[in-house]
């Protein structure tokens, strides 16, 4: 049988969501390990002033990209990039654009959508939902579509405890809940989505739902497969140890806790942290794809993209051994620059405790600078920044508080069907990740590619950790003189405890004085 990169060898690809983080890693992967693939077609918008040709041609220059250019300085020439706007009717492709990816495309991967969690209804609907039905039916027009693969995610169905790679009916029919909101505003759907979301946490995770089951309903003559990551994190091996470009879920975590910012998370200890390198991610889902169009199996194949089965590990864990032994170490080995407070972070199941830590930890340091940014004539915004931090943190809560139990069955039947070669070219045998190595990599990928650090600021950053902890020790004694001052003038005892300890110290050191002078 054909290998996974002979199989993409004079292929012409489509990628929807090739400028986001899991996006940007397929291109590079396909490049690399699959060098004979025809075209990458990537649909673009542009954004923030910027052109769809500006965007692909800076994306192209990031560093993820290096080993590709080592390989193929001339790689830039397989991207295809195809202007559309996914939230427009026809996802806003041209007549021409259409006619041409009708006429070459062979594999669909589509990544595009929305990850905020706090997305209104109506554009996560829009985005996730509504784009995915009009892809399909543009695949549906494609001439030699092979296989069409649509990532999802681990948490469409967080609603139930254990997850199989089925699709689960929907919470409503998709067709009817798009009609129904065409007509109301705004408003309207604000105040109702709390109730159609129900048990689910957010906006995302209820149209991921939701469009697993328009991909089953308009599946048609299609070959398709639905990849079901869990948390995707930075990546393990490919192209090099924790790259990672964004600030989504952990990511951010670490960073904020690496800052000094974040002292308190709540978690549940004993619950499964299904983290997943993005390079393991990429490489199912590539292998899936070839999978998919060789097999063409009949119904749509769903593969939870999951480590929590396989090589488990613990929010607890996380707390006891990493977050102790290497976020903390690896951020006091390699500090991040400008740290508000020494690193050091602690997560908690307990409300209460938890609320304690924030108070202390959080607004009471945050207050206190305020008031310094005040009093030296700057703008105060320590507060505004933990405000934000604790919105973040308390979105993010559902997920570290809960546990899951994902089936991944078909995770390991496509392993199986992999030659031993394609096993390496395309690891994702999670059994092999080493987790307090991979954080350690996670943390100062966030230093380098997400904050753009330079490791040889380094002193620099350690020195300020210095001077943040004699800051520390200054103001703890300052405190604790306050304190006593305070407690001596109120109190005889305490001012005969005080004289008690006083004098027996003196004691002590004239007697050793005494000694010292007779052994001489
Ligand atoms: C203590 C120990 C720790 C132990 C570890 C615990 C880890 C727990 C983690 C649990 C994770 C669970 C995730 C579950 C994932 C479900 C999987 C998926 O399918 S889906 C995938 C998962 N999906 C997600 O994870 C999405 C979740 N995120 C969201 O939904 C939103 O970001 C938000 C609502 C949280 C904040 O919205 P909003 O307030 O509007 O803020 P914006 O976003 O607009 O950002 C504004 C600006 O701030 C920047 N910036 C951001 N963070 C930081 C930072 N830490 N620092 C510095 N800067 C930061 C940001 O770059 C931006 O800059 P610019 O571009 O303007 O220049
Ligand atoms: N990250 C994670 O932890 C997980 C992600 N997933 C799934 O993986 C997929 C990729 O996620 P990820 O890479 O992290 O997400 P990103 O937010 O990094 O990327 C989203 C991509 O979608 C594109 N996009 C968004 N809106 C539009 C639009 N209106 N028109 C055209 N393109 C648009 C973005 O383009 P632009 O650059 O123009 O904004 C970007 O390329 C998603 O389907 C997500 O649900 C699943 C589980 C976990």
């Amino acid at each position: 049988m054909a290998s996974i990169a002979d199989y993409y060898a004079g292929k012409s690809v489509l990628i929807t969501g090739a400028t986001g983080f899991m996006g940007k890693v397929l291109v590079e992967k396909l490049l690399r390990s699959c060098p004979e693939v025809k075209a990458l077609y990537i649909l673009v918008r542009p954004k923030a002033g910027q052109s769809m040709q500006q965007r692909v041609s800076d994306m192209m220059k990031c560093k993820l990209f290096d080993r590709v250019r080592e390989d193929n300085p001339d790689f830039h020439q397989k991207i295809i990039p195809i202007s559309s706007e996914l939230t427009q009717p026809g996802l806003a492709i041209s007549p021409e654009d259409v006619e041409k990816l009708t006429a070459c495309i062979n594999i669909v991967f589509h990544c595009a959508a929305t990850i905020r969690f706090d997305e209104p209804l109506k554009h996560a609907l829009q985005l996730n939902v509504i784009a995915t039905q009009q892809l399909l039916s543009l695949a549906q027009q494609m001439h030699h579509l092979e296989a069409f693969i649509h990532i999802s995610t681990a948490y469409a169905n967080c609603n139930r405890r254990h997850i199989d790679e089925v699709i689960y009916p929907p919470p409503v029919e998709p067709k009817k809940l798009i009609e129904s909101l065409e007509w109301m505003d705004d408003g309207i759907v604000r105040d109702i989505t709390p109730r159609l979301i129900s048990d689910r946490p957010n906006t995302y995770t209820y149209t991921k739902a939701l469009a697993e089951c328009v991909v089953q309903q308009e599946q048609g003559k299609l070959n398709i497969g639905i990849i079901r990551p869990s948390i995707v994190g930075a990546s393990w091996q490919e192209p090099f140890p924790g790259w990672i470009d964004n600030f989504n879920g952990p990511s951010g975590v670490f960073i904020a806790a690496g800052k000094g910012i974040l002292r308190t998370m709540r978690a549940n200890n004993d619950a499964v942290a299904d983290l997943i390198p993005v390079d393991v991610v990429i490489n199912l889902t590539l292998a899936a794809g070839w999978y998919t169009a060789v097999h063409r199996p009949k119904s749509v194949l769903v593969y939870n993209c999951t480590t929590g089965g396989i090589n488990p590990f613990h929010w607890g864990e996380i707390g006891r051994y990493i977050i102790c032994h290497h976020v903390m170490s690896t951020f006091k080995r390699n500090p991040l620059e400008q740290a508000f407070r020494r690193p050091n972070a602690n997560i908690t199941s307990n409300y209460l405790i938890n609320q304690y830590w924030i108070l202390v930890s959080h607004k009471f340091p945050a207050l206190i600078y305020d008031l310094y940014l005040r009093l030296s004539g700057q703008k105060p915004q320590m507060m505004r920044i933990f405000n934000r931090l604790h919105k973040a943190i308390g979105l993010l809560e559902y997920f570290s508080s809960q546990d899951w139990e994902w089936n991944s069955e078909n995770m390991s039947m496509l392993m199986s069907q992999l030659t031993p070669e394609d096993r390496k070219t395309f690891n994702f045998d999670v059994r092999q990740l080493n987790w307090p190595e991979y954080i350690e990599n996670y943390c100062i990928g966030t230093k380098k590619y997400v904050l753009n650090e330079d490791m040889s600021d380094i002193p620099a950053a350690r020195q300020h950790l210095r001077k943040l902890r004699n800051i520390r020790y200054t103001f703890n004694t300052l405190l604790l003189v306050f304190i006593w001052r305070v407690f001596i003038a109120r109190s005889q005892m305490a001012r005969n405890i005080w004289y008690f300890v006083v004098s027996l110290c003196f004691k002590f050191l004239s007697y050793f004085r005494a000694s010292s002078t007779l052994t001489n």
